[in-house]
Formats: C-alpha cells, sequence, structure tokens
C-alpha cells in the first residue's frame, strides 16, 4: 500500500507533485492545521504529516496518530511540534534548515531599515497627504554597531549583510568560534559588552530555556540609550511588555518584530507605539524560500516512506544516500544483535556495551547504536524503533557505553554488543559479508559463524557426544527443516553453544523435548526480522 500524507499548513503545491511523483499519496488541506479537533479525527489515517508553523503536533494529536511515521517541518523552527512525546511513538521529526534562511536573514535586515528609517508610518502619513519630514528624522546604519544574539545558519547571513552595509559586527553565541567569527569578519563578544555596543540588536536564536526572555528589562537596562532591537526568530526571546515600557520611556528608539509571545498575535504591548514595526512572521515567507522548503520536505518524507533515508532528522540520525548502501547491512546487523540479546535476556538490563572493531568503528556508529537498542528493546516494547530506542533506554535508566577500536581480529570490522542484567553478563559479536548478510560470529565469547535466519532456536548445552543427533532427529520428526546449523564450544567438554536457523518456527513440543534432555541447560526460540529462508 502506497504511504499517505497530509500537507495541514500552506505549503506550495511543489510538495504535492513531488509526493505524487515519488509514488506517496497526498490530501492537501492547508487550512486544517488551524483546526487541531478535525485534524485529529482524521490523523490516523496518514503516514506522514507536512506542516509549517500553523500546526500544533501536540502529545493529544500525536496519541490519535496511530499510524504515523514521520513529522515533515517545511521551514526552521520545531517549537509547535512536541519531540519527546513524537519520540517516544518513533515517529521521526524533520525540518528543512537552510531552505529559507537567506529570505529570514532578508527579512531581518529590512526590519532594521524599516525602523531605522520610520518607513511604514511616513508611507501611513505620506498617502494621507501630509507632507511629515521633520516626524520622520531617521538615523543611519553605515557605520552603526550591529550585535547579532544567535550566530548560526541566518544569524551569519545577517552578520554579512551587516558588514556588507559597512557595519561594525558583534555577536553572542557561546557556540560560534573565533576562527568563524574571524572569516566572517566580525567580532565574537559576551552578551553584555553586545548589549553595552550595540546601536541595533538582531535575535536569531531558537527558542529554549536559556534563551526565552533573553531580551528583558534586566537586559535592556545594560543597553545603549537609543538603541533598536528586531526579533525575526521566535516571539518570547523578548519580553515584550518589558520592550514597550522601554519603547515608552524612550531607552529604546524602535523595535521591528515579526515573531510574537502569543501567534497569532491579535494584539500585544507593542502594538500601537511609536516606531515599532511588526510583520505577522512574514520571515519565511517569500517565492524562493517557500519552493525551497516545500521541495526539500516533500523528498526528505518520500525518501523516507519509500526507501527509509533520513535526512535532517530532528530525532534520529541521518543515514546518507551514500552511506546507505554500506551502512544498511550494519544497521541490520546491529539489530539482530540487539534482537538476540534481548530475547535471551528476561531480567532488567542494568547496562548495554556497544563495541565497534575495525571498519565498524568508522562508520555512522550513532544510526547503528539507536538500530541495536531497537532490536534490544523490541521483545518488550512492540512500537520500538530507531527513534524512539534511545530515549526509552535513557528513561529505563540502563547505562550505555560506546567505544570504538582498531581491528582485533580477523575480520575486517565487527560489533560487540555486552547486556548486563541483576543476574549475569551476556555478550554477542556480529558481522556481515561481502553478500551484505549479518552473520553471529561470537556468543559467550565462543566463537561460531551464524547466518541469521528468521526462525533460531539457540542452545546452550555441556559439550557432549549426541546433540546434533537430538536436534536433528526431534526437529526431523516435528517436520521442521533446518536451513543451518551452527556449534561451537570453548574447549572440549566444557560450555557449549548450538544455532539452529530453521524455515519454521519452533514448535512447543520441540521446544519440550530439547529441554528435557540433560545434556541441554537452555533453550530458546528467537526470531529475527530478516527475510524468510523458506521465502
Ligand atoms: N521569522 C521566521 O519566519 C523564521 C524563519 C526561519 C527561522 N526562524 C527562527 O530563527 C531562529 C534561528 O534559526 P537558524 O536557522 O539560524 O538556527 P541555527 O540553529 O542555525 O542557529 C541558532 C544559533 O543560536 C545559537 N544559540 C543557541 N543558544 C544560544 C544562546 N543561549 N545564546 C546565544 N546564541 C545561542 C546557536 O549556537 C546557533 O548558532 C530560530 O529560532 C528559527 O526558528 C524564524
Ligand atoms: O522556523 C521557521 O522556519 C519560520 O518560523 C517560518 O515559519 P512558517 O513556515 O510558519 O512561515
Amino acid at each position: 500500500m502506497a504511504p499517505r500524507v497530509l500537507v495541514s499548513d500552506k505549503l506550495s503545491k511543489t510538495a504535492v507533485q513531488i509526493f505524487k511523483d515519488r509514488g506517496v499519496e497526498v490530501d492537501y488541506m492547508p487550512d486544517l492545521g488551524k483546526d487541531k479537533d478535525q485534524l485529529a479525527e482524521i490523523i490516523g489515517n496518514y503516514d506522514g504529516l507536512a506542516i509549517r508553523s500553523a500546526t500544533k503536533v501536540t502529545e493529544k494529536l500525536i496519541e490519535k496518530a496511530t499510524r504515523l511515521r514521520v513529522v515533515g517541518r517545511a521551514g526552521i523552527g520545531v517549537d509547535n511540534v512536541d519531540i519527546p512525546a513524537a519520540s517516544r511513538r518513533g515517529i521521526i521529526v524533520m525540518n528543512t534548515p537552510f531552505g529559507n534562511s537567506i529570505t529570514t536573514a532578508e527579512h531581518a535586515i529590512a526590519l532594521m531599515f524599516a525602523v531605522a528609517r520610520q518607513l511604514p508610518a511616513a508611507d501611513v502619513s505620506t498617502q494621507a497627504g501630509k507632507w511629515e519630514k521633520n516626524r520622520f528624522m531617521g538615523v543611519e546604519i553605515t557605520g552603526k554597531t550591529l550585535g547579532v544574539i544567535g550566530c548560526g545558519n541566518i544569524g551569519s547571513i545577517v552578520a554579512s549583510r551587516g558588514v556588507g552595509l559597512k557595519m561594525r559586527v558583534v555577536a553572542f553565541d557561546p557556540f560560534l568560534s573565533v576562527e568563524r567569527a574571524a572569516e566572517l569578519g566580525i567580532e565574537k563578544v559576551e552578551l553584555d559588552e553586545l548589549f553595552a555596543r550595540a546601536d541595533f540588536i538582531t535575535l536569531h536564536t531558537p527558542m529554549t530555556d536559556r534563551t526565552r526572555g533573553i531580551v528583558d528589562a534586566a537586559a535592556i537596562a545594560k543597553m545603549k540609550d537609543g538603541v533598536r532591537i528586531v526579533n525575526c526568530a521566535r516571539g518570547g526571546l523578548v519580553v515584550e511588555k518589558d520592550l514597550a515600557e522601554a519603547i515608552k520611556s524612550g531607552k529604546v528608539a524602535g523595535a521591528g518584530f515579526d515573531v510574537f509571545e502569543v501567534e497569532p498575535a491579535t494584539e500585544s504591548p507593542l502594538f500601537g507605539l511609536e516606531n515599532v514595526v511588526c510583520t505577522p512572521h512574514l520571515g519565511a515567507s517569500t517565492t524562493e524560500a517557500q519552493e525551497n522548503v516545500a521541495l526539500q520536505v516533500a523528498e526528505q518524507m518520500a525518501d523516507y516512506l519509500v526507501h527509509g533515508a533520513v535526512s535532517n532528522a530532528i530525532n534520529m540520525p541521518s543515514i546518507t544516500a551514500e552511506e546507505a548502501p554500506k551502512l544498511t547491512p550494519f544497521v541490520k546487523l546491529a539489530e539482530c544483535l540487539g534482537a538476540f540479546a534481548g530475547q535471551a535476556t528476561e531480567e532488567a538490563i542494568k547496562s548495554v556495551e556497544i563495541t565497534y572493531d575495525g571498519a565498524t568503528a568508522g562508520m555512522n556508529t550513532r544510526a547503528l547504536t539507536s538500530a541495536a537498542l531497537a532490536g534490544l528493546l523490541r521483545s518488550q516494547v512492540a512500537s520500538v524503533n530507531m527513534v524512539s530506542a534511545p530515549l526509552m533506554v535513557k528513561e529505563r535508566g540502563i547505562k550505555l557505553t560506546e567505544s570504538r577500536r582498531d581491528k582485533t581480529g580477523v575480520f575486517d570490522g565487527y560489533i560487540q554488543l555486552t547486556v548486563t542484567t541483576e543476574k549475569q553478563t551476556r555478550s554477542v559479536a556480529g558481522t556481515c559479508f561481502s553478500d551484505g548478510k549479518p552473520r553471529f560470529i561470537q556468543i559467550k565469547g565462543i566463537n561460531l559463524d551464524a547466518e541469521i535466519g528468521r526462525y533460531m532456536l539457540y542452545t546452550t548445552n555441556n559439550d557432549a557426544p549426541g546433540i546434533i543427533g537430538l536436534l536433528g532427529t526431534t526437529f526431523g520428526k516435528a517436520g521442521v527443516n533446518i536451513a543451518n546449523f551452527q556449534l561451537g564450544r570453548d574447549r572440549p567438554g566444557g560450555n557449549a553453544i548450538a544455532l539452529l536457523y530453521l524455515d519454521s518456527p519452533v514448535p512447543e513440543e520441540v521446544l519440550k523435548s530439547v529441554l528435557a534432555h540433560k545434556e541441554i541447560e537452555s533453550a530458546k526460540p528467537l526470531e529475527f526480522d530478516v527475510a524468510d529462508a523458506a521465502a
């Protein structure tokens, strides 16, 4: 069945065409995002949801979204999506981090000019037939200091435009390197220094607990008299009532605002104040940016729904198209190692250690670890996947350790998973050969070479004669074909293991007969999400 996507915000229709071209069914309901009840009623019919900022993807909506696998944000900010709730349900949330950056940066610059020269008010006055040349005295931008708070994608474009406008640009961003600042021709400063020096301040951070209210009354008090403030990032970074007071007192000479504490903003303490220029969250609203983000989000979502490729996901490691062919077999291997340990373990897991040896150490180990954890938890939590597994492991207080090392054995690369419970430590290692098939190469420290099949039986036994005969005869009598039979032991007469790869599931009576044999310590039927040998 073709995957089905709902577009619930005003995305360019380019997205619809791309979904169709890629074999994805699509319903385009651009106003539905504003009607949360109706959206909740139908969301259960979709594998994908494409949104902008009007659709609020809340925990409540996610509960109803029983089929949903991906939320695609045609834009940057994902603060309208409950990411932890989506992750818990295994839903990937992806955005388009660059598609509207230039457009938004240009809007910030436009607001800066509008505030410097009071353009909107001058326009209204002039068109009203007044000729108020004296009322609209402006300030020049050249030579002024622009303070950029948050110098990521958009902030750095604004900064370089500022340099182009012959401004002095200072930036505060804890993650901005001095080298990058030098490359941009700007100066990295602390926040208080920015406040003290800037004639214009522009905000470009995400909304986080640390940035909420970053410009409040206390911050404004540290600023130059006559400063002008632009916010094209997120409402709530600036405390609107504090700014309104400062504008009324004359401390702040003007403000350009595209985003508001409450949106849609029908009222704000800033509305109606002299030299405040407001736009209704138009930062990303240009034809070019909307084409970019719609095209990109539809491609990303279709790639995921149709091919499983992941890019620009907020809650899952990306797998690029280039690395996918090499990585995919190892993702499957990691999942099988996790599934082996998960099915063999009956007690609560205390810790998981994953070692990447040789070639696997250089791979995308975040993706491999996520797959291993998903496999591990799958026997306990049916709906777990690579998105939700790392979060679930954390929530369950399971300690996760990852290590990488140079090639240590005969294999170019392998992965070893060690799981510790209250009672025991169990380890399993595997690799993929050039045929792309995952194999177990070591269990409990015992070497073997076992291709992984959908149905398997794992036994531990004392190394004694007759085990092969027992297993062969018991399965033969029950009419279950053995596709592959692997044995291993630590020493003659010591601990031994057997792994049987079967063409069908282990019948209950077979398991009982096997377990009844005096040399068999344990026998565990296993199932893996790999192609069925009989298929
Ligand atoms: N108005 C609009 O229509 C519109 C359009 C696009 C993006 N946005 C918003 O613009 C903002 C910036 O987007 P971006 O793509 O540049 O994001 P980005 O992630 O590329 O950059 C954000 C920068 O903020 C920095 N930062 C984080 N915490 C900080 C802190 N406490 N103090 C200072 N800097 C901090 C980060 O290090 C990063 O460099 C986001 O809030 C985004 O949602 C708005
Ligand atoms: O984060 C973003 O990309 C912007 O806020 C744009 O939001 P919009 O797509 O709703 O215009």
